[in-house]
Protein backbone atom coordinates (compact mmCIF):
# COMPACT_ATOMS: atom_id res chain seq x y z
CA UNK A 1 0.00 0.00 0.00
CA UNK A 2 2.73 2.24 1.14
CA UNK A 3 4.46 2.43 -2.37
CA UNK A 4 1.35 2.47 -4.08
CA UNK A 5 0.29 5.76 -2.06
CA UNK A 6 3.98 7.04 -2.86
CA UNK A 7 4.31 6.10 -6.83
CA UNK A 8 0.41 6.58 -7.59
CA UNK A 9 -0.90 8.44 -4.78
CA UNK A 10 -4.32 8.57 -3.07
CA UNK A 11 -5.38 8.17 -7.04
CA UNK A 12 -3.86 4.43 -6.99
CA UNK A 13 -5.48 3.62 -3.52
CA UNK A 14 -8.87 4.97 -4.61
CA UNK A 15 -9.18 3.01 -7.35
CA UNK A 16 -8.49 -0.15 -5.90
CA UNK A 17 -10.73 0.35 -3.18
CA UNK A 18 -13.44 0.67 -6.10
CA UNK A 19 -12.33 -1.92 -7.90
CA UNK A 20 -12.79 -4.42 -4.74
CA UNK A 21 -16.05 -2.62 -4.45
CA UNK A 22 -16.94 -3.35 -7.72
CA UNK A 23 -15.81 -7.20 -7.80
CA UNK A 24 -16.80 -7.93 -4.12
CA UNK A 25 -20.81 -6.57 -5.06
CA UNK A 26 -20.31 -8.50 -8.35
CA UNK A 27 -19.75 -11.58 -6.55
CA UNK A 28 -22.44 -10.50 -3.76
CA UNK A 29 -24.86 -10.48 -6.62
CA UNK A 30 -24.45 -13.73 -8.33
CA UNK A 31 -24.14 -15.80 -5.03
CA UNK A 32 -27.60 -14.31 -4.20
CA UNK A 33 -29.17 -14.68 -7.71
CA UNK A 34 -27.73 -18.45 -7.50
CA UNK A 35 -29.25 -18.90 -4.49
CA UNK A 36 -32.45 -17.55 -5.13
CA UNK A 37 -32.41 -20.07 -8.47
CA UNK A 38 -31.68 -23.07 -6.46
CA UNK A 39 -31.56 -23.24 -2.88
CA UNK A 40 -34.27 -20.43 -2.29
CA UNK A 41 -37.81 -22.08 -1.02
CA UNK A 42 -39.33 -20.75 -3.76
CA UNK A 43 -36.97 -22.04 -6.62
CA UNK A 44 -39.24 -24.60 -7.65
CA UNK A 45 -41.64 -22.45 -9.13
CA UNK A 46 -41.68 -21.16 -12.46
CA UNK A 47 -41.38 -17.73 -13.21
CA UNK A 48 -39.61 -15.34 -15.28
CA UNK A 49 -35.95 -15.33 -14.78
CA UNK A 50 -35.51 -11.63 -14.22
CA UNK A 51 -38.80 -11.95 -11.53
CA UNK A 52 -36.94 -15.00 -9.55
CA UNK A 53 -33.65 -13.03 -8.46
CA UNK A 54 -34.53 -9.76 -8.14
CA UNK A 55 -37.56 -7.47 -7.04
CA UNK A 56 -36.25 -4.74 -9.66
CA UNK A 57 -38.73 -6.89 -12.47
CA UNK A 58 -41.30 -5.72 -10.60
CA UNK A 59 -40.63 -2.35 -10.43
CA UNK A 60 -39.95 -2.35 -13.79
CA UNK A 61 -43.66 -3.54 -14.78
CA UNK A 62 -44.98 -1.18 -12.21
CA UNK A 63 -43.17 1.59 -14.03
CA UNK A 64 -44.63 0.07 -17.72
CA UNK A 65 -48.19 0.02 -16.30
CA UNK A 66 -48.91 -3.22 -18.00
CA UNK A 67 -48.29 -4.91 -14.26
CA UNK A 68 -52.08 -6.21 -14.53
CA UNK A 69 -51.34 -7.79 -17.89
CA UNK A 70 -47.99 -9.15 -16.69
CA UNK A 71 -49.68 -11.14 -14.24
CA UNK A 72 -52.43 -12.17 -16.97
CA UNK A 73 -49.73 -13.28 -19.53
CA UNK A 74 -47.58 -15.33 -17.23
CA UNK A 75 -50.52 -17.29 -15.66
CA UNK A 76 -50.74 -17.83 -19.31
CA UNK A 77 -47.52 -19.03 -19.44
CA UNK A 78 -46.73 -20.69 -16.31
CA UNK A 79 -49.85 -21.98 -14.95
CA UNK A 80 -51.72 -21.03 -11.78
CA UNK A 81 -48.75 -20.64 -9.78
CA UNK A 82 -45.55 -18.34 -10.47
CA UNK A 83 -43.07 -16.64 -8.69
CA UNK A 84 -43.14 -12.85 -9.93
CA UNK A 85 -40.13 -11.95 -7.21
CA UNK A 86 -37.89 -13.50 -5.46
CA UNK A 87 -39.76 -13.80 -2.71
CA UNK A 88 -43.34 -13.58 -3.94
CA UNK A 89 -45.50 -16.14 -5.68
CA UNK A 90 -48.94 -15.19 -7.51
CA UNK A 91 -51.75 -16.99 -8.01
CA UNK A 92 -54.69 -17.59 -10.73
CA UNK A 93 -57.28 -19.25 -8.75
CA UNK A 94 -61.16 -19.07 -6.93
CA UNK A 95 -59.43 -21.23 -3.92
CA UNK A 96 -56.27 -19.01 -3.57
CA UNK A 97 -58.50 -16.05 -3.25
CA UNK A 98 -59.97 -17.39 -0.44
CA UNK A 99 -57.03 -18.69 1.11
CA UNK A 100 -55.37 -15.91 1.19
CA UNK A 101 -57.97 -12.79 1.87
CA UNK A 102 -61.08 -14.63 3.05
CA UNK A 103 -61.49 -16.08 6.68
CA UNK A 104 -58.78 -15.30 8.99
CA UNK A 105 -55.78 -16.38 6.87
CA UNK A 106 -52.22 -16.82 8.53
CA UNK A 107 -51.05 -13.57 6.63
CA UNK A 108 -50.81 -9.77 7.27
CA UNK A 109 -50.71 -7.14 4.67
CA UNK A 110 -46.78 -7.14 3.03
CA UNK A 111 -44.24 -4.43 3.16
CA UNK A 112 -45.83 -3.45 -0.22
CA UNK A 113 -47.75 -1.20 1.96
CA UNK A 114 -44.85 0.63 4.01
CA UNK A 115 -44.64 3.03 1.75
CA UNK A 116 -47.90 4.20 1.11
CA UNK A 117 -47.33 6.90 4.43
CA UNK A 118 -46.06 10.17 3.66
CA UNK A 119 -44.71 9.82 7.10
CA UNK A 120 -44.50 7.55 10.09
CA UNK A 121 -47.45 8.08 12.16
CA UNK A 122 -49.51 8.71 9.06
CA UNK A 123 -51.05 4.86 8.48
CA UNK A 124 -54.38 5.06 7.17
CA UNK A 125 -56.60 2.01 7.58
CA UNK A 126 -55.43 0.72 4.41
CA UNK A 127 -51.11 0.93 5.18
CA UNK A 128 -51.49 -0.05 8.06
CA UNK A 129 -50.14 -3.47 8.49
CA UNK A 130 -50.44 -4.39 12.16
CA UNK A 131 -53.79 -6.72 12.20
CA UNK A 132 -54.69 -5.44 15.86
CA UNK A 133 -53.79 -1.88 14.38
CA UNK A 134 -55.85 -1.84 11.09
CA UNK A 135 -58.74 -3.74 13.08
CA UNK A 136 -59.42 -0.52 15.71
CA UNK A 137 -58.99 1.17 12.54
CA UNK A 138 -61.84 -0.50 10.64
CA UNK A 139 -64.22 -0.44 13.70
CA UNK A 140 -64.02 3.06 13.69
CA UNK A 141 -64.22 3.59 10.23
CA UNK A 142 -67.44 1.42 10.10
CA UNK A 143 -69.52 4.24 11.64
CA UNK A 144 -68.48 6.52 8.48
CA UNK A 145 -69.70 3.30 5.88
CA UNK A 146 -72.91 2.28 7.97
CA UNK A 147 -76.07 2.34 6.24
CA UNK A 148 -77.19 5.48 8.00
CA UNK A 149 -74.25 7.67 7.44
CA UNK A 150 -75.15 6.11 3.26
CA UNK A 151 -78.24 8.00 3.77
CA UNK A 152 -77.46 11.01 4.99
CA UNK A 153 -74.57 11.44 2.55
CA UNK A 154 -76.23 10.68 -0.61
CA UNK A 155 -77.58 14.06 -0.71
CA UNK A 156 -74.44 15.12 -1.50
CA UNK A 157 -74.11 12.27 -4.07
CA UNK A 158 -77.19 13.42 -5.19
CA UNK A 159 -76.28 16.98 -5.73
CA UNK A 160 -72.88 16.07 -7.97
CA UNK A 161 -74.73 13.37 -10.10
CA UNK A 162 -77.54 16.02 -10.87
CA UNK A 163 -74.62 18.61 -12.19
CA UNK A 164 -73.02 15.13 -14.02
CA UNK A 165 -76.06 15.00 -15.70
CA UNK A 166 -76.71 18.48 -16.47
CA UNK A 167 -72.95 18.51 -17.74
CA UNK A 168 -72.86 16.23 -20.35
CA UNK A 169 -75.96 18.25 -21.98
CA UNK A 170 -74.27 21.55 -22.09
CA UNK A 171 -70.85 20.32 -22.77
CA UNK A 172 -72.23 18.10 -25.21
CA UNK A 173 -73.69 21.22 -26.80
CA UNK A 174 -77.43 20.04 -26.40
CA UNK A 175 -79.19 23.17 -25.86
CA UNK A 176 -80.94 22.22 -22.81
CA UNK A 177 -82.68 19.58 -21.17
CA UNK A 178 -85.87 19.81 -22.90
CA UNK A 179 -84.26 21.19 -26.26
CA UNK A 180 -82.20 19.73 -29.14
CA UNK A 181 -84.48 17.61 -30.21
CA UNK A 182 -83.28 14.91 -31.93
CA UNK A 183 -79.29 15.78 -32.78
CA UNK A 184 -76.30 13.98 -31.38
CA UNK A 185 -74.16 16.49 -29.27
CA UNK A 186 -70.12 16.73 -29.49
CA UNK A 187 -68.01 13.87 -27.98
CA UNK A 188 -67.54 13.93 -24.21
CA UNK A 189 -64.37 12.15 -23.34
CA UNK A 190 -65.82 9.87 -20.48
CA UNK A 191 -62.41 9.05 -18.32
CA UNK A 192 -62.25 12.78 -17.63
CA UNK A 193 -66.13 13.60 -17.40
CA UNK A 194 -66.15 10.60 -14.81
CA UNK A 195 -63.54 11.86 -13.11
CA UNK A 196 -64.76 15.01 -12.61
CA UNK A 197 -67.71 13.40 -10.41
CA UNK A 198 -66.46 11.07 -8.67
CA UNK A 199 -63.62 13.47 -7.53
CA UNK A 200 -66.09 16.20 -6.63
CA UNK A 201 -68.12 13.54 -4.54
CA UNK A 202 -64.91 12.46 -3.14
CA UNK A 203 -64.14 16.46 -1.93
CA UNK A 204 -67.72 16.90 -1.05
CA UNK A 205 -67.75 14.05 1.36
CA UNK A 206 -64.07 13.55 2.57
CA UNK A 207 -63.09 17.55 2.68
CA UNK A 208 -66.89 19.36 3.27
CA UNK A 209 -66.51 20.87 -0.33
CA UNK A 210 -66.31 19.59 -3.82
CA UNK A 211 -63.78 20.40 -5.95
CA UNK A 212 -66.08 22.21 -8.25
CA UNK A 213 -64.01 19.64 -10.98
CA UNK A 214 -67.48 19.50 -13.16
CA UNK A 215 -68.14 23.29 -13.33
CA UNK A 216 -64.68 24.89 -12.97
CA UNK A 217 -60.93 23.47 -14.59
CA UNK A 218 -59.21 25.06 -11.47
CA UNK A 219 -58.69 22.09 -9.37
CA UNK A 220 -58.58 19.39 -12.41
CA UNK A 221 -54.63 19.09 -11.83
CA UNK A 222 -55.36 16.77 -8.59
CA UNK A 223 -56.51 14.54 -10.89
CA UNK A 224 -52.87 13.97 -11.98
CA UNK A 225 -51.36 14.72 -8.68
CA UNK A 226 -53.67 11.52 -7.12
CA UNK A 227 -53.11 9.17 -9.88
CA UNK A 228 -49.01 10.00 -9.89
CA UNK A 229 -49.55 9.31 -5.84
CA UNK A 230 -51.29 5.89 -6.76
CA UNK A 231 -48.27 4.89 -9.59
CA UNK A 232 -45.71 6.02 -7.12
CA UNK A 233 -46.95 3.97 -4.65
CA UNK A 234 -46.85 0.80 -6.32
CA UNK A 235 -43.67 1.41 -7.82
CA UNK A 236 -42.33 2.00 -4.60
CA UNK A 237 -44.18 -1.10 -3.10
CA UNK A 238 -42.53 -2.92 -5.41
CA UNK A 239 -39.17 -2.89 -3.68
CA UNK A 240 -39.32 -0.59 -0.68
CA UNK A 241 -35.88 -0.44 -0.22
CA UNK A 242 -36.06 2.18 -2.46
CA UNK A 243 -37.54 4.66 -0.27
CA UNK A 244 -35.42 4.31 2.23
CA UNK A 245 -32.19 5.12 0.16
CA UNK A 246 -34.42 7.81 -1.83
CA UNK A 247 -33.87 6.57 -5.15
CA UNK A 248 -37.58 7.39 -5.70
CA UNK A 249 -36.48 11.04 -5.92
CA UNK A 250 -33.36 10.72 -8.48
CA UNK A 251 -34.91 7.56 -10.79
CA UNK A 252 -38.78 8.74 -10.77
CA UNK A 253 -38.35 12.60 -9.79
CA UNK A 254 -41.49 13.80 -11.28
CA UNK A 255 -43.98 11.25 -10.43
CA UNK A 256 -41.78 11.37 -6.90
CA UNK A 257 -42.79 15.40 -7.11
CA UNK A 258 -46.33 15.03 -8.26
CA UNK A 259 -47.24 12.60 -4.89
CA UNK A 260 -45.71 14.86 -2.72
CA UNK A 261 -47.52 18.03 -4.32
CA UNK A 262 -50.49 15.77 -3.56
CA UNK A 263 -49.56 15.40 -0.24
CA UNK A 264 -49.18 19.01 0.54
CA UNK A 265 -52.68 19.72 -1.24
CA UNK A 266 -54.59 17.03 0.97
CA UNK A 267 -52.77 18.79 4.37
CA UNK A 268 -54.31 22.08 3.40
CA UNK A 269 -57.63 20.75 2.79
CA UNK A 270 -57.54 18.80 5.43
CA UNK A 271 -56.90 21.32 7.48
CA UNK A 272 -59.50 23.65 6.35
CA UNK A 273 -61.64 20.92 7.31
CA UNK A 274 -60.57 20.69 10.57
CA UNK A 275 -61.15 24.34 11.13
CA UNK A 276 -65.29 23.67 10.50
CA UNK A 277 -64.81 20.85 12.75
CA UNK A 278 -68.19 19.20 14.74
CA UNK A 279 -69.40 22.75 14.32
CA UNK A 280 -71.28 21.92 11.61
CA UNK A 281 -74.56 20.14 10.31
CA UNK A 282 -72.85 18.46 7.07
CA UNK A 283 -72.97 14.59 8.04
CA UNK A 284 -70.13 13.86 6.08
CA UNK A 285 -67.15 11.17 6.53
CA UNK A 286 -65.37 13.77 8.14
CA UNK A 287 -68.14 14.68 10.74
CA UNK A 288 -68.03 10.88 11.55
CA UNK A 289 -64.51 10.42 11.61
CA UNK A 290 -64.40 13.11 14.38
CA UNK A 291 -67.20 12.12 16.29
CA UNK A 292 -66.74 8.00 15.97
CA UNK A 293 -65.26 5.87 18.72
CA UNK A 294 -64.05 2.49 18.91
CA UNK A 295 -66.73 0.24 20.47
CA UNK A 296 -63.67 -1.91 22.40
CA UNK A 297 -61.30 1.19 23.64
CA UNK A 298 -63.28 4.07 23.29
CA UNK A 299 -60.83 5.66 21.72
CA UNK A 300 -61.28 7.87 18.75
CA UNK A 301 -58.48 8.89 15.63
CA UNK A 302 -56.45 11.35 16.40
CA UNK A 303 -55.00 14.32 14.56
CA UNK A 304 -52.59 12.31 12.19
CA UNK A 305 -54.81 9.31 11.77
CA UNK A 306 -57.61 11.97 10.60
CA UNK A 307 -55.04 13.19 8.41
CA UNK A 308 -53.53 9.71 7.02
CA UNK A 309 -57.85 8.85 6.48
CA UNK A 310 -58.78 11.93 4.40
CA UNK A 311 -55.62 11.32 2.19
CA UNK A 312 -56.05 7.93 1.73
CA UNK A 313 -60.06 8.18 1.00
CA UNK A 314 -59.64 10.36 -2.08
CA UNK A 315 -57.59 8.23 -3.22
CA UNK A 316 -59.57 4.97 -2.52
CA UNK A 317 -62.82 6.35 -3.52
CA UNK A 318 -62.49 8.86 -6.17
CA UNK A 319 -60.19 6.83 -9.16
CA UNK A 320 -61.67 3.67 -8.24
CA UNK A 321 -65.15 4.48 -8.95
CA UNK A 322 -64.59 6.84 -12.22
CA UNK A 323 -62.83 3.89 -13.47
CA UNK A 324 -66.10 1.61 -12.76
CA UNK A 325 -68.40 4.09 -14.39
CA UNK A 326 -66.14 5.23 -17.59
CA UNK A 327 -65.75 1.25 -18.19
CA UNK A 328 -69.46 0.87 -18.39
CA UNK A 329 -69.87 3.90 -20.77
CA UNK A 330 -67.15 1.91 -23.04
CA UNK A 331 -68.59 -1.25 -22.89
CA UNK A 332 -72.51 -0.16 -23.42
CA UNK A 333 -70.85 2.04 -26.28
CA UNK A 334 -69.22 -0.53 -27.66
CA UNK A 335 -72.05 -3.54 -27.19
CA UNK A 336 -75.57 -1.99 -28.59
CA UNK A 337 -77.81 -5.01 -27.85
CA UNK A 338 -76.74 -4.42 -23.80
CA UNK A 339 -77.21 -0.50 -24.28
CA UNK A 340 -81.12 -1.56 -25.14
CA UNK A 341 -81.58 -4.20 -22.55
CA UNK A 342 -80.26 -1.80 -20.12
CA UNK A 343 -82.15 1.23 -21.31
CA UNK A 344 -85.19 -0.75 -21.36
CA UNK A 345 -85.43 -1.56 -17.41
CA UNK A 346 -84.62 1.60 -16.19
CA UNK A 347 -87.21 3.13 -18.39
CA UNK A 348 -89.64 0.96 -17.52
CA UNK A 349 -88.61 0.67 -13.72
CA UNK A 350 -88.63 4.91 -13.16
CA UNK A 351 -91.17 7.72 -14.54
CA UNK A 352 -88.97 10.20 -13.38
CA UNK A 353 -85.38 10.98 -13.18
CA UNK A 354 -85.73 11.88 -9.63
CA UNK A 355 -86.71 8.69 -8.62
CA UNK A 356 -83.59 7.45 -9.18
CA UNK A 357 -82.05 7.00 -5.55
CA UNK A 358 -79.72 4.83 -3.49
CA UNK A 359 -82.29 2.20 -1.87
CA UNK A 360 -85.02 -0.56 -3.41
CA UNK A 361 -85.67 0.27 -6.29
CA UNK A 362 -82.73 0.72 -7.55
CA UNK A 363 -81.24 -2.46 -6.69
CA UNK A 364 -84.14 -4.49 -8.42
CA UNK A 365 -82.42 -3.15 -11.49
CA UNK A 366 -80.23 -6.34 -11.90
CA UNK A 367 -78.80 -5.78 -15.42
CA UNK A 368 -77.71 -2.19 -14.25
CA UNK A 369 -75.89 -4.11 -11.78
CA UNK A 370 -74.99 -6.74 -14.00
CA UNK A 371 -73.68 -4.58 -16.52
CA UNK A 372 -71.53 -2.78 -13.56
CA UNK A 373 -69.88 -6.17 -12.50
CA UNK A 374 -69.18 -7.58 -15.99
CA UNK A 375 -67.79 -4.09 -16.64
CA UNK A 376 -65.15 -4.49 -13.09
CA UNK A 377 -64.73 -7.66 -14.17
CA UNK A 378 -62.83 -7.08 -17.62
CA UNK A 379 -61.40 -3.72 -16.68
CA UNK A 380 -61.02 -3.95 -12.53
CA UNK A 381 -59.98 -0.38 -11.21
CA UNK A 382 -57.42 -2.00 -9.32
CA UNK A 383 -56.02 -4.99 -11.46
CA UNK A 384 -52.72 -5.65 -10.14
CA UNK A 385 -51.46 -7.24 -7.20
CA UNK A 386 -52.51 -6.75 -3.58
CA UNK A 387 -50.27 -8.85 -1.31
CA UNK A 388 -50.32 -10.26 1.60
CA UNK A 389 -47.40 -11.90 3.31
CA UNK A 390 -46.96 -15.03 5.38
CA UNK A 391 -46.79 -15.30 9.00
CA UNK A 392 -45.02 -17.59 10.98
CA UNK A 393 -46.07 -21.21 10.57
CA UNK A 394 -46.87 -21.02 6.77
CA UNK A 395 -50.05 -21.09 5.05
CA UNK A 396 -51.73 -23.50 3.02
CA UNK A 397 -52.45 -22.74 -0.84
CA UNK A 398 -53.89 -25.10 -3.57
CA UNK A 399 -51.89 -27.86 -1.83
CA UNK A 400 -48.60 -25.97 -1.70
CA UNK A 401 -46.64 -25.39 1.56
CA UNK A 402 -46.02 -21.57 1.65
CA UNK A 403 -43.15 -20.49 3.85
CA UNK A 404 -43.13 -17.67 6.64
CA UNK A 405 -42.11 -14.40 5.04
CA UNK A 406 -43.30 -14.94 1.02
CA UNK A 407 -45.77 -12.39 -0.46
CA UNK A 408 -48.98 -14.26 -1.82
CA UNK A 409 -51.33 -13.16 -4.01
CA UNK A 410 -54.04 -12.89 -6.72
CA UNK A 411 -54.04 -10.49 -9.11
CA UNK A 412 -57.56 -9.20 -10.51
CA UNK A 413 -57.05 -9.03 -13.78
CA UNK A 414 -55.48 -12.35 -14.22
CA UNK A 415 -58.48 -14.04 -12.23
CA UNK A 416 -60.99 -11.97 -13.92
CA UNK A 417 -59.79 -12.88 -17.49
CA UNK A 418 -59.56 -16.66 -16.51
CA UNK A 419 -61.17 -19.01 -18.89
CA UNK A 420 -62.06 -21.73 -16.39
CA UNK A 421 -64.19 -19.35 -14.23
CA UNK A 422 -65.24 -17.04 -17.04
CA UNK A 423 -66.47 -18.70 -20.80
CA UNK A 424 -65.56 -16.30 -23.35
CA UNK A 425 -62.90 -14.17 -21.21
CA UNK A 426 -62.73 -11.24 -23.22
CA UNK A 427 -66.11 -10.53 -24.23
CA UNK A 428 -68.46 -8.52 -22.29
CA UNK A 429 -71.57 -10.69 -21.88
CA UNK A 430 -73.25 -8.94 -18.48
CA UNK A 431 -75.87 -12.05 -18.49
CA UNK A 432 -73.35 -14.71 -17.00
CA UNK A 433 -74.59 -12.41 -14.14
CA UNK A 434 -78.27 -13.24 -14.04
CA UNK A 435 -79.29 -17.28 -13.81
CA UNK A 436 -81.53 -18.14 -16.38
CA UNK A 437 -81.03 -15.21 -18.77
CA UNK A 438 -79.00 -17.50 -21.58
CA UNK A 439 -77.91 -20.84 -22.82
CA UNK A 440 -76.29 -22.63 -19.65
CA UNK A 441 -76.54 -19.66 -17.34
CA UNK A 442 -77.75 -21.34 -13.99
CA UNK A 443 -77.38 -20.53 -10.37
CA UNK A 444 -74.00 -22.67 -10.33
CA UNK A 445 -72.41 -20.92 -13.08
CA UNK A 446 -73.10 -17.55 -11.51
CA UNK A 447 -71.87 -19.04 -8.40
CA UNK A 448 -68.55 -19.73 -10.34
CA UNK A 449 -68.55 -16.64 -11.59
CA UNK A 450 -68.65 -14.64 -8.77
CA UNK A 451 -65.84 -17.03 -6.64
CA UNK A 452 -63.64 -15.42 -9.29
CA UNK A 453 -64.99 -11.64 -9.12
CA UNK A 454 -62.92 -9.62 -6.83
CA UNK A 455 -62.44 -5.90 -7.86
CA UNK A 456 -62.49 -4.67 -4.42
CA UNK A 457 -61.02 -7.82 -2.77
CA UNK A 458 -62.16 -10.05 0.13
CA UNK A 459 -62.08 -10.88 3.84
CA UNK A 460 -61.13 -8.48 6.62
CA UNK A 461 -59.33 -6.54 4.39
CA UNK A 462 -61.64 -5.36 1.50
CA UNK A 463 -63.00 -2.27 0.05
CA UNK A 464 -65.10 -0.69 3.38
CA UNK A 465 -66.34 1.76 0.54
CA UNK A 466 -67.66 -0.82 -2.06
CA UNK A 467 -71.67 -0.01 -0.91
CA UNK A 468 -70.93 3.59 -1.52
CA UNK A 469 -69.39 2.61 -4.87
CA UNK A 470 -72.11 0.51 -5.92
CA UNK A 471 -74.38 3.55 -5.18
CA UNK A 472 -72.82 6.20 -6.97
CA UNK A 473 -72.16 4.26 -9.88
CA UNK A 474 -75.74 3.07 -10.30
CA UNK A 475 -77.71 6.61 -9.52
CA UNK A 476 -75.08 7.65 -11.78
CA UNK A 477 -75.22 5.42 -15.01
CA UNK A 478 -79.21 5.07 -14.21
CA UNK A 479 -80.18 8.72 -14.27
CA UNK A 480 -77.67 9.07 -17.61
CA UNK A 481 -79.41 6.20 -19.20
CA UNK A 482 -82.94 7.52 -17.86
CA UNK A 483 -82.04 11.33 -19.35
CA UNK A 484 -79.97 10.53 -23.02
CA UNK A 485 -79.06 7.95 -25.51
CA UNK A 486 -75.80 7.57 -26.24
CA UNK A 487 -72.88 6.01 -28.89
CA UNK A 488 -69.34 5.97 -29.20
CA UNK A 489 -68.08 8.69 -31.25
CA UNK A 490 -68.00 7.49 -35.14
CA UNK A 491 -64.14 6.95 -35.47
CA UNK A 492 -63.00 7.22 -32.11
CA UNK A 493 -60.74 4.24 -30.29
CA UNK A 494 -59.29 5.52 -27.00
CA UNK A 495 -59.48 3.06 -24.55
CA UNK A 496 -59.61 0.12 -26.63
CA UNK A 497 -57.07 -2.74 -26.10
CA UNK A 498 -56.98 -6.56 -25.25
CA UNK A 499 -55.64 -8.71 -22.75
CA UNK A 500 -53.11 -10.01 -25.21
CA UNK A 501 -51.60 -6.41 -25.73
CA UNK A 502 -50.84 -3.79 -23.49
CA UNK A 503 -52.01 -0.47 -22.63
CA UNK A 504 -52.27 1.91 -26.13
CA UNK A 505 -52.34 -1.35 -28.75
CA UNK A 506 -55.28 -1.92 -30.45
CA UNK A 507 -58.12 -4.14 -30.49
CA UNK A 508 -61.99 -3.25 -29.91
CA UNK A 509 -62.91 -5.71 -26.96
CA UNK A 510 -61.78 -4.58 -23.42
CA UNK A 511 -61.53 -0.84 -21.86
CA UNK A 512 -57.54 -0.94 -21.31
CA UNK A 513 -56.51 0.48 -18.00
CA UNK A 514 -52.73 1.16 -17.40
CA UNK A 515 -52.07 -0.21 -14.02
CA UNK A 516 -51.07 2.20 -11.34
CA UNK A 517 -52.75 0.30 -8.26
CA UNK A 518 -55.39 2.18 -9.26
CA UNK A 519 -55.92 2.89 -13.04
CA UNK A 520 -55.21 5.49 -15.81
CA UNK A 521 -57.73 5.63 -18.25
CA UNK A 522 -59.15 7.22 -21.40
CA UNK A 523 -62.12 7.15 -23.57
CA UNK A 524 -64.28 6.46 -24.49
CA UNK A 525 -65.62 9.62 -26.47
CA UNK A 526 -69.09 9.26 -26.12
CA UNK A 527 -72.10 11.25 -28.22
CA UNK A 528 -75.39 12.13 -26.23
CA UNK A 529 -79.09 12.90 -27.39
CA UNK A 530 -81.57 13.94 -25.32
CA UNK A 531 -83.88 11.09 -24.59
CA UNK A 532 -87.31 11.88 -26.99
CA UNK A 533 -89.58 9.26 -24.88
CA UNK A 534 -88.61 11.91 -21.60
CA UNK A 535 -90.70 15.42 -21.71
C1 LIG B 1 -65.36 0.84 -7.81
C2 LIG B 1 -64.80 1.44 -6.78
C3 LIG B 1 -63.80 0.82 -5.85
C4 LIG B 1 -62.98 -0.26 -6.03
C5 LIG B 1 -62.87 -1.15 -7.26
C6 LIG B 1 -62.21 -0.42 -4.82
C7 LIG B 1 -61.27 -1.42 -4.62
C8 LIG B 1 -60.61 -1.64 -3.43
C9 LIG B 1 -59.69 -2.71 -3.17
C10 LIG B 1 -59.28 -3.75 -4.20
C11 LIG B 1 -59.26 -2.60 -1.90
C12 LIG B 1 -58.25 -3.50 -1.20
C13 LIG B 1 -56.89 -2.92 -1.46
C14 LIG B 1 -55.74 -3.67 -0.84
O1 LIG B 1 -55.88 -4.75 -0.30
O2 LIG B 1 -54.65 -3.12 -0.94
C15 LIG B 1 -59.90 -1.45 -1.33
C16 LIG B 1 -59.71 -1.01 -0.04
C17 LIG B 1 -60.26 0.15 0.46
N1 LIG B 1 -61.15 0.99 -0.19
FE1 LIG B 1 -61.94 0.74 -2.01
N2 LIG B 1 -62.57 0.56 -3.94
C18 LIG B 1 -63.55 1.33 -4.52
C19 LIG B 1 -64.19 2.41 -3.97
C20 LIG B 1 -63.96 2.91 -2.71
C21 LIG B 1 -64.62 4.05 -2.12
C22 LIG B 1 -65.75 4.84 -2.78
C23 LIG B 1 -64.04 4.26 -0.90
C24 LIG B 1 -64.32 5.32 0.13
C25 LIG B 1 -64.94 6.38 -0.02
C26 LIG B 1 -63.04 3.23 -0.71
C27 LIG B 1 -62.27 3.10 0.41
C28 LIG B 1 -61.43 2.03 0.66
C29 LIG B 1 -60.71 1.86 1.91
C30 LIG B 1 -60.75 2.80 3.11
C31 LIG B 1 -59.98 0.67 1.79
C32 LIG B 1 -59.07 0.03 2.84
C33 LIG B 1 -59.87 -0.98 3.64
C34 LIG B 1 -59.06 -1.73 4.68
O3 LIG B 1 -57.85 -1.89 4.53
O4 LIG B 1 -59.69 -2.17 5.66
N3 LIG B 1 -63.01 2.44 -1.83
N4 LIG B 1 -60.73 -0.88 -2.28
Amino acid sequence: MIPLIMNGGVIGVASTLVLWSVISCFVYLTSLAIYRLTLHPLAKYPGPFFAKITDWYSVYQAYSGDRQIDFFHNHAKYGPVFRYGPNSLSFNTNTALKSIYGGKPNVEKSQFYSVFPPKKGLESIHSSIDKGAHARKRRVLSHAFSETAMKSMEKYILTNIRSFCSKIGTQSGLANSSGAKGGWGNPLNMADWCNYLTFDVMGELAFGKAFDMLEHEEERHVIKLVANASWMHLILGCYPMMKTLGLNKVLFREINNTRMQYMAYSKKQFGERMKIGYETDRKDFFYYLLNAKDSETGRGFTSPELLGESNLIIIAGSDTTSTALASSFFYLTHNPETMKKLSEEILSTFSDVEEICHGPTLNSCHYLRAVVDEAMRLSPPVGGMVPRRVLPGGIDIDGHHIPEGTDVGVAAYALQHNAAYHPEPSRFIPERWIPDSGPGITQDSVSVTNSAFSPFSIGSRACIGKPLAYAEVMMALARVVYRYEFRLAPGTTAGEGSPELGWGRQDREVYQLKDAFTSFKDGPYVQFRERQVVA
